[in-house]
């Protein structure tokens, strides 16, 4: 899915809203009136809401803008009031100019329903617990940082313990620019956005704002925005599904490739246990794990499938194995950074002349002699950790929107590709765009975790996914492993194994 953008800059250098030309383009060629788009988008909005919140739940709380954000609220609240809802509408008069919609929608309120007009602040309302509040107040038309009347509002709300749903956005949050430090945005439990992913949405900043999000379609017009020239996309199970090549009933394992993984050091044997069964759980046709001689036992051990090569040191790898017999290559889960280890490395992209993903230790050997970086082989795969990117580029980032441009510049100036991993991974691929992954949780935020993906993307590229595809498809079928451990075990409990278990392709 593409995540269309309110403030992309043009070639010639002006600003455009990609969401409001969708918007019109729809208007114009479906062809359909505004106020029915907005009834439809209403509805969109309500047949999500219903689902989570039955009729009885709460008392409702519409907290409505002039613009079209609030004519939303109003056709939202009119929808639920049909439905039984009880509701009270509240108007927050930041401004006299009330767009088309919102009068509209105000006049098909027809009595039946009194809002009541906030101007001046200590006409706002109190919120307690008891009341859930559906933010209509400003989205996607946020011009300047929030300041009278909405700040004070959004500021009562956020002190409140009332639970919050935002439509379409969380009133005061840039849809996708960045907010000052010191800007009062509200903090949202849900969030119901229109049509496409915000970039806001996907970015850590700005998790406590968003909350909980889901993206629901107002069927602006596919074909205008399929060709829109997108930077940033949303993997969703659409995009990730299609990649999957199915298995043919006549093929043998040669037809899945021979894997190489090249991981482990003394007291991190584990990681080359994980990324290597995880491997063998991604379908590759056979692997085999080049390891120090102390994993040899563990390894021969724990997973029976896989061969074993040892290097002649029994702590650290150190020689190059012969590197001709494989389809890809993985390295660097628990390899450690030992000088003859950062050696081996050195050789390895020199050699290395099949697909190859590169993680963790191989990746700081990496970062702590640069000039390895220039020998980095086209379409490499990289799956740093925020921290192990920052030491990669050698500086730290100020907010989420400058570690987008360097992870950007990076993928572009070294033609490979990097999984930034993190809550909505960002994959950034050679030709500059950056795809967010749509699943995982936070119970994969452990140990091992990052093994396990190194070892799914290592058995696509092995059975001939191009590095794009094993990197996009990779990154999606792990969080969604993690998400079916994270049903059997809670996110808690859950731990790197149970992500290797739920695998399924
Ligand atoms: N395609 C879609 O996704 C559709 C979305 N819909 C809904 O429309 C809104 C966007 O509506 P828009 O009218 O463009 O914008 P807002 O309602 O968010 O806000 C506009 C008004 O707010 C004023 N404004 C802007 N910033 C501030 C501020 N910091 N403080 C106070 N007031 C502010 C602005 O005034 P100006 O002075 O800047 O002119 C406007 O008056 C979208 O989010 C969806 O909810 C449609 O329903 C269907 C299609
Ligand atoms: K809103």
């Amino acid at each position: 899915m593409k995540i269309l953008l309110t403030r992309k800059q043009t070639k010639a250098g002006n600003y455009i809203s990609e969401i409001k030309e969708a918007d019109e383009y729809t208007i114009v060629h479906e062809p359909i009136a505004s106020i029915d788009l907005m009834e439809r988008a209403s509805r969109a909005f309500v047949s999500i809401f219903i689902r989570h919140f039955p009729v009885s739940y709460k008392k409702i709380l519409v907290l409505c803008g002039v613009g079209d954000n609030g004519g939303d609220g109003l056709a939202i609240a009119r929808m639920l009031y049909a439905l039984g809802y009880d509701l009270e509408i509240y108007i927050i008069n930041h401004s006299t100019k009330q767009s088309a919609n919102f009068k509209k929608n105000l006049e098909r309120l027809q009595n039946k329903i009194h809002p009541v007009e906030i101007s001046e602040i200590d006409e706002i309302p109190d919120f307690n617990k008891n009341d859930l509040i559906i933010d209509a107040m400003l989205g996607a038309g946020l011009s300047r940082p929030l300041e009278g009347l909405i700040e004070s509002t959004v500021e009562k709300l956020n002190e409140s313990e009332a639970e919050i749903v935002a439509v379409d956005i969380p009133t005061g949050l840039f849809a996708d620019s960045l907010n000052g430090d010191k800007d009062i945005i509200l903090k949202a439990d849900y969030t119901i956005t229109f049509q496409t992913p915000k970039l806001a949405f996907v970015l850590p900043q700005n998790g406590d704002f968003v909350g909980n999000w889901e993206v629901v379609s107002i069927g602006l017009h596919e074909e205008f925005i399929g060709k829109l020239e997108s930077r940033y996309f949303y993997t969703d199970s659409q995009i990730a599904e299609a990649f999957i090549k199915p298995r043919s009933k006549f093929a043998n394992k040669g037809h899945f490739g021979h894997a190489l993984m090249m991981a482990g050091s003394y007291g991190m044997i584990g990681a080359a246990v994980l990324s290597t069964r995880a491997c063998l759980r991604s379908g590759v046709g056979k692997i085999t794990v080049y390891a120090p001689e102390c994993g040899y036992a563990i390894l021969q051990t724990a997973i029976p499938e896989a061969m074993c090569l040892t290097d002649a040191n029994k702590a650290f790898l150190e020689t190059l194995p012969k590197l001709d017999n494989y389809q890809a290559i993985g390295i660097g889960c628990g390899i450690g950074t030992a000088p003859k280890t950062a050696g081996l490395i050195e050789e390895v992209l020199k050699q290395v002349k099949v697909p190859i993903v590169i993680d963790a230790d191989a990746l700081n050997i990496i970062a702590s002699d640069k000039k390895l970086l220039a020998l980095l082989p086209k379409g490499a795969v990289l799956t740093p950790h925020p921290k192990e990117f920052q030491r990669l580029i050698g500086k730290k980032w100020e907010n989420d929107y400058e570690k987008l441009a360097l992870l950007e510049d990076f993928a572009v100036s070294h033609q490979c590709i990097v999984c930034l991993k993190g809550a909505f991974t960002a994959v950034a691929l050679p030709d500059g765009t950056i795809h967010f992954n749509s699943t995982g949780n936070a119970g994969m935020a452990k140990g091992g975790s990052g093994d396990v993906l190194t070892g799914m993307i290592l058995a696509l590229l092995a059975q001939g996914y191009k590095p794009e595809e094993a990197a996009l498809l990779g990154v999606y079928e792990h969080g969604l492993a993690g998400d079916r451990a994270a049903q059997l075990k809670g996110t808690t409990a859950m731990i790197a194994s149970d992500i290797i278990e739920s695998i399924r392709f």
